[in-house]
Formats: C-alpha cells, structure tokens, sequence
C-alpha cells in the first residue's frame, strides 16, 4: 500500500507532494555566462556601454555547451541574453538547438563596474585592494568610484525581472545574465542582505518562480551539469 491511498478503516491519508509554481506564476532560469577570458594588466577588455566585454574563455565554451544540453531538455518559452558578448556566447549552443533566435535586454547586464570597469575589477580584488575589502564589507558596489549605485542596480533589477515575468505569465524562460546580477535578484526575492548570493559559479542555474511581488527562490548555483564526467546527466528543473 502506497501512503496516498486509503486506510483499512476508510481514513483518508495525504502524501507529501512536490512544489508546483502558483497558478500564473513565471519561471525564470538565470543562467551565469561561461568563464570570460582572463584579464592582462595593460590590456583591457573591449568596452559596450562603458562596460567590459571580453567573449569566453575556451573552458566557458565547454561550461556553456553542458548548461545549454542540461536546458535544452527544459520546455522554455524564450531566451533572454545580456548586451555583453559572454551571455550571448553562452546562450548559443542552446539557441541554436531549439531554433530561436535569443532576445537581448540590456538591462540583463553586470553591475557597472566604474573606474574598475574592462577587467581591473578582478585584479584589485586578487590584490585584496583596500576599496575592495570595503566593498565586501559593506556589500555595495558603488565604494567604487564611478561604479552603478546600490540603489540603481536594485531597482534596475527588480523592473527587469518584473518586466519578463509579465511577457510570460505561467511560463518558463532562461535569462543568461552575470554573477552580481544573479546575487541582486536572489537578495531582492529573499529580501537578505545584498551580497548573501554573490558567487553563482559560472554556467551556474539559479531559479526564480515570480509572481506579482511575490518573488520565490527555488534554486541557487545548480552546477550539476557541470561537475563530474563530462557525460554525467543532471536531475530535470523541477
Ligand atoms: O569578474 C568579472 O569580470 C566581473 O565580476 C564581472 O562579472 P560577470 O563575469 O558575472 O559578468
């Protein structure tokens, strides 16, 4: 006898069942890019916007090849790419296997780094500069000079996902988009600290399940797909 059917004595049972998103609910799979190329001192990224756009490195191909098979098992209803070069280049193998052509929305893009902008963030970080340590003491990006302000970066966040979760009520959709993105929207639906989410591995899945305000977290850096043999397969999105 299996928990869910009735009793001997005619007593109704009930079994735990899976989560299932709230009637009119949006799924969104965010999705960081591959490993971007490695940054040399005196040689800076390309900038879009004012924003470093380096492509991926040849091992963010290979994560991107596995995260796009992992979703190309998914029933997804569209693919959102950041203006940077890294999201779309991640996104491809995916795009390319079901046939779509990805959409691009600016706002999916990295915090603006300011005068750290084109790569140097990563080496004042790796040198434990003293505005670095401030930034992750206080958990605000703009400690940089010139960089996007906290206030800014959250709203512009919140209307972007509120922005593709109201084109896809009821739906499923994979936003290829950047580490402090990720960490702010995680932040905005667990309504924690600002940076308690930094860290989403590269071709990572996190996943929101949205609806109206109400934002759920249902997933943080799901890297399945990428650890172990390269054949390995990964649990569906539940
Ligand atoms: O390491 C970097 O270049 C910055 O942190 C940008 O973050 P991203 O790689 O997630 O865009």
């Amino acid at each position: 006898m299996t928990f869910d059917q009735e009793s001997r004595d005619g007593e109704r049972t009930y079994r735990q069942s899976r989560f299932a998103p709230p009637p009119g609910a949006t799924e969104i799979l965010l999705v960081r890019h591959g490993a971007s190329q490695a940054f040399r001192p005196g040689e800076p990224f390309p900038l879009v916007d004012g924003q470093g756009d380096p492509g991926l490195a040849p091992e963010g191909r290979e994560q991107a090849r596995r995260v796009c098979r992992r979703l190309a098992g998914e029933k997804l209803d569209a693919v959102y790419v950041s203006s940077l070069r890294r999201t779309a280049e991640t996104a491809e193998p995916l795009v390319r296997e079901l046939g779509v052509e990805p959409r691009v929305v600016p706002d999916l893009r990295e915090v603006h780094l300011g005068e750290w902008e084109g790569g140097l963030f990563r080496m004042k970080v790796a040198e434990n500069d003293p505005v670095a340590q401030r930034l992750f003491a206080e958990e605000r990006w703009d400690v940089i000079p010139g960089a996007e302000s906290a206030e800014a970066f959250a709203g512009r966040v919140r209307r972007v996902i509120g922005r593709l979760a109201a084109a896809h009520p009821g739906g499923r959709l994979a936003a290829f988009t950047h580490g402090a993105f990720i960490a702010q929207a995680l932040a905005l639906a667990a309504e924690s600290r600002p940076f308690a989410f930094l860290g989403a591995d590269n071709a990572s899945i996190s996943h929101l399940v949205v609806t109206g305000e109400r934002w759920m977290v249902r997933r943080y850096n799901d890297t399945a797909h990428l650890d172990g043999a390269l054949d390995a397969s990964a649990a569906a999105l539940t």
